[in-house]
C-alpha cells in the first residue's frame, strides 16, 4: 500500500455526462430508509409479541406485599440491598444481602455489575468499548441541527460552522497564489510576511510566487514553484470556517489531488484566464491513439479535477476566472463569458448542478475581487474596468454563499488519518472526522492495524492568527472580523474538548505505537459492531472514463485509489454494463469501454477499511488508475466477507 507521494498520473476526459448525484444520493436513502422500516417494523412485532407472552405470564408472577416493599426499596437503595445495576435494560442483578461471609464476593458482583450498567448506558461515559456509539446530548444534537438550517439572510445569531475547500485547477492556473491573496484579505498573515516573502522569492528568482509561499511551504515546492502535496490552511469568513486544501495541479501528483478531493465538501476551481493557457487547461484528451496505459492522450487538469472532485463526493464550486488583470485585453467581459460557457457546460455534464456553482473573475496576485476591502483601497485600473460590467460578488462574498454540509453526527465514528507525527511515546494525528464525534477521553482503535488506544486531547482545527496554531480550541476566534455567524462550536460548552462530523482535527493519542499509526489509517470506536469492515473484495457501481483507448477486460490490473491510499487491484468480474442513457444493462460484458457504467467485482491486493456507500460515504467512494491515467470512479456497493 502506499499513500501517495509523486507517482506519474493522469489523463482527463469527461466520464460522467447525466450521471446525476443527488438522484443517486437519493437512491442510497431511500435503501437506507428501506433497511430502517424493515427494523422497525421487526423491532414492533417483537415487542408486541413480547408484551403478549408477558400478558400470559403476569398472573403467575403477583408478588407478596412483603416483596414489593421489598422491590421498592431496592430501587431507591440498591448498593443497601444487595441489587446492583439500576434495573435497566433487563441487566440487574439481583443480589441476596446475606451474611457477612459473602460480603467480598457481594462487593465483587457489584463492581463488575455497576461497570457493566455504567458502559451500558454510558451515552456520556467515554469508555465506550461497548455495543452503543457514545452519543452526542439530544438537547445539543437538536440544537446543532437547528443552528445549521437557520437560514443565513435572518438576524437570528447562526452557526459559523465548518467547511473544507479543495482548491483546485491546471498547473499554474494561480491556486497557491489565490489562497495565500485569502489568507492576506482575512488577516489570517500578516503583510509585513508577505514583504519577507517577496524578498526571499526575489533571491531565487521567483518573485511572483510570494503569495503562494504561504501556502507552498516546501523548500523544493519554493524552488521550482510548482505544488507537490496538499496545503492544509485555515480561514474565517463571515459564515464559515473553511479548512482550505491547495491541492497540486501538476498532473504527476494527482494521487495527492485525489486525497485532497477526497475530503472536501466544496471546491474552488481557479481557472487562468490568459491567452493559451485556459485552453491548455481545458484541452481535451485526443482519446484516439491511446497508449500503453490504456488511455487516449491527456488534456488539461481543469477537465480531470472536474471529474474527480465530482466523483470524489464535491457537489458545490466557485470557478475563480483568474489572471484576468493579464489577459489581452485585461479584465475584458467577452473573455469571461466566453471561459464560463465552456466550463460551465462541462460540470453540468459532469453531474454538477447550477443552482450551485459561481463563477467570479479575480486575479490573486493583485486582489481585485477578492475582497471588498481591497475594492475601497485600491481604485486601481482593474477594479474600474470589472465595475464597467460585473456586478456580482467577490470571491469572499461567494465562498459565504456555499450552503453548510449535511454532517452524520449521530452514525458510528470514522476518522481518516492525514498526518501522523511522535515524540517519545506520545503520537500526534491530524485528519478528518466524516462521521460521528470523538471526545477526549474515548477509548479508540486505529484501523487496518486493530491497535487499541486512548484518546487525550482532540482540537478542532479552527482559523487563527498567524502565530497561533490553528489547532487551538478555546479562545481566539481568528481573525477578530466582525461576523454575521456569530454561535462558534467552541462556545457551545458541552462541546468543549470534542470534535464533530466534519471537522478537521488533531489528537493526541496514547497507548498506541506510532510506528505502526500511518495517512489512510482510519480510527474508530472500539467495540466490534462499531467497526468498519476490512476486506479484499467487493462489488462496486462504476464510470468509466468516456475516452478510454484500451477497453477494461476481466482480470484488468489497476490502482485502486481511496482518500490517501492507494493499492493494487484486480478487476476480476465484470457483471453488467450499459451505456449512459440505456435502459437495460447487458450481464457479465465481454469488455468494458469508454462511457459505459457497470457493475464490478474488484479484489484488492490488500486489506482494507471499506465500507458500503450507502453506510459511509468516504470510504465507499474510489478512483481506479492505470499508468497513471484514471480510467474510472465509483461506489462501493457490496463488500464481500472473504
Ligand atoms: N498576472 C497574474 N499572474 C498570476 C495570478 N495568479 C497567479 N499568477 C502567477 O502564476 C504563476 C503560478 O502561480 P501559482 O499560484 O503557483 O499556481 P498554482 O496553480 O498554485 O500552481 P501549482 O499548484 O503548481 O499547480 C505565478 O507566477 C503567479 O505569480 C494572477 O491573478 N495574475
Amino acid at each position: 500500500m502506499s499513500r501517495h507521494r509523486n507517482i506519474r498520473n493522469l489523463d482527463e476526459e469527461d466520464y460522467y455526462d447525466d450521471y446525476d448525484y443527488d438522484d443517486e444520493d437519493e437512491y442510497y436513502l431511500e435503501q437506507q430508509r428501506e433497511k430502517e422500516r424493515k427494523a422497525k417494523i421487526e423491532a414492533e412485532r417483537k415487542a408486541k409479541a413480547n408484551q403478549a407472552k408477558q400478558l400470559q405470564q403476569k398472573p403467575k408472577q403477583v408478588k407478596a406485599p412483603q416483596q414489593q416493599q421489598t422491590n421498592q426499596q431496592t430501587k431507591a437503595n440498591p448498593q443497601k440491598l444487595g441489587v446492583v445495576g439500576g434495573g435497566n435494560k433487563g441487566i440487574s442483578i439481583a443480589v441476596p444481602a446475606t451474611s457477612t461471609k459473602n460480603t467480598s464476593q457481594v462487593q465483587s458482583h457489584v463492581n463488575t455489575s455497576h461497570s457493566q450498567t455504567k458502559s451500558i448506558h454510558s451515552s456520556s461515559n467515554n469508555n465506550n468499548n461497548n455495543g452503543n456509539p457514545p452519543q452526542i446530548p439530544a438537547n445539543i444534537l437538536a440544537k446543532l441541527r437547528s443552528l445549521h438550517t437557520t437560514p443565513s439572510n435572518t438576524n437570528t445569531p447562526t452557526l459559523r460552522s465548518h467547511l473544507s475547500l479543495v482548491i483546485l485547477g491546471h498547473v499554474d492556473a494561480g491556486k497557491s497564489t489565490l489562497t495565500g491573496r485569502l489568507l492576506l484579505s482575512l488577516h489570517h498573515v500578516s503583510p509585513r510576511l508577505l514583504q519577507k516573502y517577496q524578498r526571499e522569492s526575489a533571491t531565487i528568482g521567483k518573485s511572483s510566487f510570494a503569495l503562494a509561499w504561504f501556502t507552498d511551504e516546501d523548500e523544493a515546492e519554493r524552488e521550482r514553484g510548482v505544488t507537490v502535496d496538499v496545503g492544509t490552511k485555515f480561514i474565517r469568513t463571515d459564515r464559515y470556517d473553511f479548512t482550505v486544501l491547495d491541492a497540486p495541479g501538476h498532473r504527476d501528483f494527482v494521487p495527492n489531488m485525489i486525497s485532497g478531493a477526497a475530503g472536501a465538501d466544496c471546491g474552488l476551481l481557479v481557472v487562468a484566464a490568459t491567452t493559451g493557457e485556459f485552453e491548455a487547461g481545458f484541452a481535451v484528451a485526443n482519446g484516439g491513439g491511446g497508449n500503453e496505459t490504456g488511455t487516449g492522450h491527456v488534456g488539461g487538469q481543469t477537465r480531470e479535477h472536474i471529474i474527480l472532485s465530482r466523483g470524489l463526493g464535491v457537489s458545490q464550486l466557485i470557478v475563480a476566472v483568474n489572471k484576468l488583470d493579464a489577459a489581452d485585453p485585461p479584465w475584458e467581459e467577452g473573455r469571461f463569458e466566453h471561459i464560463k460557457s465552456q466550463v460551465l457546460a462541462f460540470l453540468l455534464e459532469n453531474g454538477f448542478k447550477e443552482k450551485r456553482i459561481l463563477f467570479v473573475p479575480v486575479s490573486g496576485l493583485t486582489g481585485v475581487n477578492v475582497s471588498n476591502e481591497k475594492r475601497k483601497e485600491n481604485e486601481e485600473e482593474g477594479w474600474k474596468l470589472l465595475k464597467q460590467w460585473y456586478k456580482g460578488p467577490t470571491l469572499i462574498e461567494a465562498l459565504n454563499a456555499f450552503v453548510p454540509a449535511k454532517r452524520e453526527f449521530e452514525k458510528p465514528l470514522r476518522l481518516i488519518i492525514t498526518d501522523v507525527s511522535s515524540e517519545g511515546k506520545a503520537v500526534t494525528v491530524r485528519g478528518r472526522i466524516v462521521q460521528g464525534f470523538l471526545r477526549a477521553g474515548d477509548g479508540v482503535t486505529v484501523l487496518p492495524v486493530g491497535d487499541d488506544a486512548s484518546v487525550s486531547r482532540v482540537e478542532r482545527g479552527k482559523a487563527t492568527k498567524e502565530s497561533d496554531s490553528p489547532y487551538s480550541s478555546v479562545g481566539n476566534s481568528g481573525n477578530g472580523q466582525a461576523t454575521t455567524a456569530d454561535i462558534d462550536l467552541n462556545d457551545i460548552p458541552e462541546l468543549q474538548n470534542c470534535a464533530l462530523a466534519g471537522d478537521t482535527v488533531e489528537c493526541a493519542l496514547s497507548g498506541v505505537d506510532a510506528a505502526r499509526v500511518s495517512p489512510g489509517c482510519v480510527i474508530c470506536h472500539p467495540h466490534q459492531s462499531l467497526r468498519p469492515r476490512i476486506q479484499r473484495k467487493f462489488e462496486a457501481r462504476v464510470m468509466v472514463m468516456e475516452h478510454l483507448a484500451v477497453p477494461i477486460i476481466r482480470g484488468s490490473q489497476v490502482l485502486f485509489h481511496m482518500h490517501s491510499i492507494d493499492v493494487p487491484a484486480v478487476l476480476n468480474r465484470l457483471m453488467t454494463a450499459k451505456k449512459r442513457g440505456e435502459a437495460n444493462a447487458r450481464s457479465n460484458p465481454r469488455v468494458l469501454t469508454g462511457g459505459v457504467e457497470a457493475t464490478v467485482e474488484i479484489t484488492l491486493s490488500e486489506r482494507l477499511v471499506l465500507e458500503e456507500y450507502s453506510e459511509c460515504k468516504a470510504l465507499g467512494r474510489f478512483v481506479l488508475r492505470r499508468g497513471g491515467d484514471t480510467i474510472a470512479v465509483g461506489l462501493i456497493e457490496k463488500v464481500h466477507d472473504t
